[in-house]
């Protein structure tokens, strides 16, 4: 067996972190942003790894791309140790960071890429192909002669991920890469992130709060709460034990002044008009629902609503934390 992409055993990152007590003395609170992580991750994989605010998780980003130093545990990125074999690891990862950019403000996209390519020695032929592979997917022929500092943030997202590529990484760890991008980006970055991992070379790390970028693109979910790991599997098996429900949206020709009760199916909330039933679904299907309500009324219209991720994770949250005293 190949050994994975990235190991990760009991991580920890622990922060000092000084507080005032009272109005004269200080004290210090470590906080545990990582506390006791097991991942791996194989050749190929694209993972989501996702959690509620300050759970942990650009913490654990900045251990595996070599910026932040562990506290405790065993990691390997690419078979190294990411801080002391900083330099080695830059060449196997690819890193987009929404903070960050790597790219230079003051030149055209066109010569930092050209840059670029000194800065990593990669062959011409190889940067080429590549830049024309991601000139073509994220359709970057429009703005490439244009300075960096006057690209829109779809457009630098789109650069910064061609940046990240060019060098051919075994790794693109991706930090919230379509947060605030303008629709056409966002489609045109996730497409691109499908079409990458589809190809089974590069090995993806993302970490997002969209639903639709988890929907789209991520089989397996890593899920960090309080610095652990609380679930690590696909996004059905995530909904199924945390119980999220979908919603079924229903509008009527006519009010009805008693509607059904089906089993598997709770009214939530009916609209002042009578005429949207939102109910909450216990089972996968909505088909029992529709076809009793249809016997009763006119069904006008009908949609279902999955559920938002952080509406799971907020689940899952609750689910974790012992009951009140
Ligand atoms: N440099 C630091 N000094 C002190 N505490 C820190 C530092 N960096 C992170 N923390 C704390 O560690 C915890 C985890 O933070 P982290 O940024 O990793 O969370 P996150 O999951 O990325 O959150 P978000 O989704 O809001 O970006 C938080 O409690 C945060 O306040």
């Amino acid at each position: 067996m190949t050994e994975p992409v990235i190991d990760a055993r009991g991580l920890r990152r622990d922060f000092t972190v000084r507080t005032r007590i009272g109005r004269f003395r200080r004290g210090v609170r470590v906080v545990n942003a990582v506390a006791g992580v097991d991942l791996t991750v194989e050749r190929g994989e694209l993972i989501g790894y996702i959690g509620p605010n300050g759970a942990g998780k650009s913490t654990t980003m900045k251990m595996l791309t070599g910026v932040l130093t562990p506290s405790g545990g065993q990691l390997t990125v690419c078979g190294l140790r990411p801080v002391p074999q900083r330099v080695k690891l830059a060449a196997q990862i690819g890193v987009v960071f929404g903070q960050r950019s790597s790219l230079w403000w003051d030149l055209p996209l066109r010569d930092s890429f050209a840059l670029q390519r000194h800065l990593y020695r990669t062959p011409s032929a190889e940067h080429d192909t590549r830049l024309r592979r991601c000139r073509d997917l994220l359709d970057l022929d429009g703005f490439l002669d244009t300075p960096v500092r006057q690209l829109s943030l779809g457009q630098r997202m789109r650069g910064e991920l061609t940046a990240a590529l060019l060098h051919g990484p075994a790794v693109l760890f991706l930090d919230e890469p379509t947060i605030g991008l303008d629709v056409v980006s966002k489609r045109a970055v996730r497409g691109f992130l499908a079409d990458l991992a589809a190809a089974g070379d590069t090995t993806i790390v993302l970490t997002t709060h969209d639903l639709a970028d988890i929907e789209r693109l991520c089989r397996r979910l890593v899920v960090i709460d309080h610095g652990r790991v609380v679930h690590d599997g696909d996004i059905a098996a995530l909904h199924a034990r945390y119980g999220a429900r979908r919603q079924v949206v229903v509008d009527l020709a006519a009010p009805l002044a008693d509607p059904p009760t089906v089993a598997g199916a709770t009214l939530a909330t009916v609209g002042e008009d009578g005429l949207r039933l939102v109910f909450r679904l216990e089972t996968p299907s909505a088909g029992a629902l529709i076809t009793a309500l249809a016997q009763r009324a006119e069904i006008r219209d009908v949609s279902v609503v999955e559920p938002d991720i952080d509406d799971v994770v907020a689940r899952m949250y609750e689910a974790d934390r012992p009951p009140a005293q």
